[in-house]
């Protein structure tokens, strides 16, 4: 099972990842992307989902209308793990 990330470990990390936040509870890191309207939103969502289940790794994310909120944490670990870095990388590289 994958673990949480040390302090210092994800200090590093988000550094690299200057779009998103840190969360306390549930401990992660969210980010929210807007799009012009809903079936961009929905777009965007469906190619984030692929990559999700492809990395057996899964977003808290919620929709309205045109924008998307997208929390990530590892439910294993119970906090920040390495998993959430990756596919927050990956979710960037998709919309930017
Ligand atoms: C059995 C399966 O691999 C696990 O439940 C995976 C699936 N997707 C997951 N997604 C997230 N965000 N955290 C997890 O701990 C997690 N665990």
């Amino acid at each position: 099972m994958i673990g949480k990330l040390s302090e210092e470990d994800r200090a590093v990390a988000l550094a690299d990842l200057p779009q998103w936040t840190s969360v306390a509870e549930p401990e992660g890191i969210s980010r929210r992307f807007t799009f012009i309207d809903f079936v961009g939103a929905f777009g965007f969502m469906t190619r984030v989902a692929i990559l999700a289940e492809k990395a057996d790794h899964h977003p808290e994310w919620s929709n309205v209308y045109n924008r998307v909120d997208i929390l990530l944490t590892t439910h294993d670990a119970g906090g920040l793990s390495q998993r959430d870095i990756d596919l927050a990388h990956a979710i960037d590289a998709l919309a930017d």
